[in-house]
């Protein structure tokens, strides 16, 4: 099948008949990646930003009804810059939530120009002709390779790599992935290599230098698609695994807590001994399971604290008050707290 160019995937071409959804660019970027799972067909018109916080401003501004940011890396932890939105310090994102999450595989290359050729030297192989190219191993001599250009988790994600075979290269943060095969690509002597997906590698005609350069093999990134809590704007699109028990029914899963997720932020006395055990105990208390607990400076005073937390189980389908419940003990418990979100669980339905 012939890969759609990056406009006719993302639905340029009538942007106002379309829903616009904001993500991570630019074009095949891993968050482009993302974006086309959740939203795959050409009703949705798929627009790139340079920041993370850009996605938010269109999503609260109504620019976009849907925004889609990377959230964490199973390598590599947090993507502190949406945790920093999400945490909304300066009351800028009222009106956020998550509605859903996807999770990607992520396969980082290394890409660039193939060393130059002395005369005397035959032309350099990339792989031997039967044997699919091996993976985690430079593929070419990496000598010539003076600047590594990446996202700051990208490098988070290929450290082994980068130390074994290039500590003789600068490593250069970009904004993005993308764009960082796009410096690799505009440097002409070909001094230059990105990490990024094998897509942006061809999308820019980049050789490639090494493949699967990740840490490990199960390397995955879970992105969240934004939406304005009063929604507005079209549905969602139908995924796999949408249709079983929405309403939580069967099996011993009877609030259905397992096929949702939820995130709220909340801060606790500072000075008062147990007040975080206190707050997960109403979790405890509720029969909610936690999946992810994270914390951001609060910015109140120094060593102070935000946290987040995900539980299973959903403000909307909630048959048996728990989730309700567990709200109603937070305004007891927490000093401030925000629900940010319930959305369909999509670890199980991979
Ligand atoms: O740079 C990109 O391609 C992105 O979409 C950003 C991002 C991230 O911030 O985590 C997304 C997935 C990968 O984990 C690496 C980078």
């Amino acid at each position: 099948m012939a890969t759609p160019s990056p406009h006719q995937a993302s639905g340029q071409e009538n942007p106002d008949t379309k829903t616009t959804v904001a993500f991570l660019g630019p074009f095949n970027s891993y968050s482009h990646q993302a974006t086309k799972t959740a939203f795959p067909d050409s009703r949705w018109h798929l627009e790139p930003t340079v920041t993370i916080k850009e996605v938010f401003d269109r999503v609260q501004s109504r620019q976009a009804p849907y925004g889609v940011v990377p959230f964490e890396n199973s390598t590599h932890g947090t993507v502190t810059f949406t945790l920093d939105n999400l945490a909304d310090r300066a009351a800028e994102y009222p009106d956020i939530a998550v509605c859903d999450e996807v999770y990607l595989d992520v396969h980082h290359f290394l890409l660039g120009r193939l060393p130059p050729q002395s005369p005397n030297q035959p032309p350099q192989p990339t792989s031997s002709s039967s044997e699919p190219p091996a993976k985690g191993v430079p593929l070419t001599s990496l000598a010539h390779i003076r600047h590594v250009y990446s996202h700051p988790q990208a490098f988070g994600q290929t450290g082994a790599f980068l130390r074994r075979y290039l500590s003789h290269a600068e490593t250069v943060e970009v904004s993005s992935t993308s764009r960082a095969a796009e410096l690799a690509a505009a440097d002409e002597e070909g001094a230059s290599a990105a990490v990024a997906s094998e897509m942006a590698g061809k999308g820019f005609g980049l050789d490639v230098l090494a493949r699967c350069v990740e840490d490990r093999e199960d390397n995955t990134t879970r992105f969240f698609v934004l939406r304005r809590r009063d929604g507005g704007g079209e549905d969602l699109p139908e995924r796999e695994g949408d249709g079983d028990g929405d309403d939580g029914e069967g099996g011993d899963d009877v609030y259905g807590g397992s096929k949702y997720k939820s995130l709220v932020s909340f801060t606790v006395p500072h000075r008062r001994p147990g007040a975080l055990a206190d707050v997960l105990d109403c979790f405890r208390g509720r029969g909610l399971n936690l999946t992810s607990i994270s914390s951001v400076p609060s910015l109140v005073g120094p060593f102070q604290y935000l946290f987040f937390v995900e539980f299973e189980g959903s403000r909307s389908c909630d048959p048996e008050g728990r989730v309700r419940g567990v709200f109603e003990d937070l305004e007891r418990v927490a000093e401030r707290w925000r629900w940010l979100g319930s959305w369909r669980n999509r670890r199980d339905a991979r």
